[in-house]
């Protein structure tokens, strides 16, 4: 088994990754959390799958298992949602005491973290990632959050599981789309922190050849989230790295209604595009946008940026939360595997775009 520590001022987790897991999450939570009452908010794919296995593993650990179901696909990350997934707890009598769990991809995690921060002021919550986006990014680290009308992600907080259980078999039933929706935060990881990643990525010829790796990578991923985590817990600087290719890439999920692009899509795209900007500058060496286009490429995801109204763009961007009055801090690659910020004026943000 892999593991790695979250190691913050107040709070520590861990991370357990290891092929198979999943027949195990029903101890490992006993590990950590007593009382009978659990309470697992999911996805109706994810429920369909994996749902009467981890009921069975959780009544035979002496649980008393409470399953809320919602709709998969990003429009669950709002606050219609959210509401109902508060009453659906309430419904089953959850109290301050009780354990949530999050199984599923990074639209559950994200609501459920929000979730188990808010409902009665907080309660504890686990993470069981089961999309690939969710295992190597956003089950690690603490943004919860729920989309607006305006925007992504603009109701949230920095709240964090008690721990990560991750099982990559799980990954074996996930559509491809979204397999390849979770590579572009895999590649973003090498952009921004690791040019070995970022060769590895390159170098596999066969899917099989990527799956052996699997553990590896994720736990690569995971390490590279814990440390940048640990140094920045609440995004005020370096954490923002971990944004490259968000403020375009939020933009795009945006601006077609977040049903054509998945995020992962989206962030592909603004990883691209504001590389190929930067590259033009003189910001980012030689070549380096090519790179990042040609692994986009292999890991069938877009590059190009789509159609929309500049408008509409500028307006998405103006509520990126990496603005302050006036400004605006953009990622930027030097080389592959090391990344800056720079900070712009609001008004320069279109030679980025
Ligand atoms: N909090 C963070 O740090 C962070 C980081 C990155 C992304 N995010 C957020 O994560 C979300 C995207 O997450 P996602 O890509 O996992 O999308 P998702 O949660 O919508 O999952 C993608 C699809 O895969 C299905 N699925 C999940 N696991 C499966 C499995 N094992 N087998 C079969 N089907 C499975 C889901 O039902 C869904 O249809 C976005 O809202 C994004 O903003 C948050
Ligand atoms: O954990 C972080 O920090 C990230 O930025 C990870 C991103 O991949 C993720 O999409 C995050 O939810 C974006 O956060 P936001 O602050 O831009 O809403
Ligand atoms: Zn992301």
């Amino acid at each position: 088994m892999k593991k790695l520590k979250i190691d913050l001022p107040e709070k520590q987790y861990d991370i357990l990754i290891e092929k198979g897991l999943r027949r195990q999450f029903g101890s490992e939570i006993k590990k950590l959390y007593t009382n009978k009452k659990i309470f697992i908010i999911t996805d109706q794919n994810v429920y369909n799958i994996y749902g009467e296995e981890f009921e069975k593993d959780l009544k035979s650990n002496g649980f008393e298992p409470y399953f809320t179901v919602v709709e998969p696909g990003e429009k669950s990350k709002s606050i219609a949602v959210l509401e109902s997934v508060y009453d659906s707890l309430l419904d089953k009598e959850i109290t301050r005491s009780d354990m949530i769990v999050a199984l599923g991809g990074g639209v559950v995690g994200d609501l459920t973290g929000f979730v188990a921060a808010t409902l009665l002021r907080g309660i504890r919550f686990m993470q069981i990632p089961t999309s690939l986006l969710a295992q190597i990014d956003s089950s690690v680290g603490g943004k919860v959050a729920v989309n607006l009308e305006k925007g992504k992600n603009l109701v949230g907080n920095f709240y964090h599981p008690d721990a990560v259980l991750i099982d990559p078999e799980m990954l074996l039933t996930l559509e491809k789309r979204y397999f390849y929706d979770g590579m572009a935060e895999v590649i973003k990881y090498g952009c921004i922190k690791s040019e070995e990643l970022f060769r590895m990525l390159e170098s596999y010829v066969t899917e099989e050849e990527f799956f052996d790796n699997i553990d590896d990578i994720i736990y690569r991923c995971c390490d590279i989230k814990r440390a940048v985590v640990e140094e920045d817990e609440k995004d005020t600087g370096n954490r923002m790295l971990l944004n490259f290719g968000h403020t375009l890439g939020h933009a795009v999920e945006k601006c077609f209604g977040y049903e054509k692009y998945t995020h992962g899509e989206g962030v592909a795209i603004g990883m691209y595009n504001i590389t190929l900007r930067s590259e033009a500058k003189g910001e980012t060496e030689a070549g380096v946008a090519e790179s990042i286009k040609s692994l986009l490429v292999k890991y069938k995801l877009p590059y190009e940026m789509p159609e929309m109204d500049e408008e509409e763009v500028k307006k998405a961007i103006g509520l990126d939360k990496k603005s302050s009055s006036g400004s605006i801090t953009l990622i930027l690659v030097k080389r592959i595997g090391e990344s800056y910020l720079k900070k712009i004026a609001k008004e320069e943000i279109v030679d980025y775009i």
